[in-house]
């Protein structure tokens, strides 16, 4: 059998989760305090990403790449703690990224405006 994913992993804790009490789980206080908080969180982290890509713009430096790499990690968990917080799993996002693999940003931008 192959081994799950950590994406998998974390999807199954997500879905755990919900019958969690908020003050034993991080994630079960998010969901908690609802969509408004997890929006916060998410929108958190989105300006936590925009910094560190510019600290590295300005740096070049392995520490700020690796800065990077920490900050983008809790907006994709952010981002799946909303997505668990509505029964969907991380397989929607990489069935969809399948669906558009290969598929042009360009042609696809230019199919919508047909
Ligand atoms: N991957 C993560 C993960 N990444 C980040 N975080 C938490 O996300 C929070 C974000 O950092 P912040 O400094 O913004 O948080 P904060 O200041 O405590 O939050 P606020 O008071 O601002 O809301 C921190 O508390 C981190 O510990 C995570 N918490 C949990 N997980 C995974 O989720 C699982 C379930 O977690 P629990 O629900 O806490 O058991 C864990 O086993 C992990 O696999």
């Amino acid at each position: 059998m192959s081994q799950k994913t950590i994406l998998q992993q974390l999807d199954e804790v997500l879905a755990a989760r919900k019958d969690e009490a908020a003050d034993k789980s991080y994630v079960a206080s998010l969901y908690a305090k609802g969509t408004e908080k997890i929006l916060k969180k998410i929108a958190e982290e989105s300006l936590e990403v925009a910094m560190a890509a510019k600290d590295h713009d300005n740096s070049q430096s392995e520490q700020d790449k690796e800065h990077l790499i920490y900050e983008v990690t809790d907006l994709w968990f952010h981002s799946l703690v909303l997505l668990a917080h509505k029964d969907i799993s991380s397989e929607a996002i990489t069935k969809e990224l399948q669906r558009r693999f290969g598929l042009s940003g360009h042609d696809e931008k230019a199919s919508r405006d047909a």
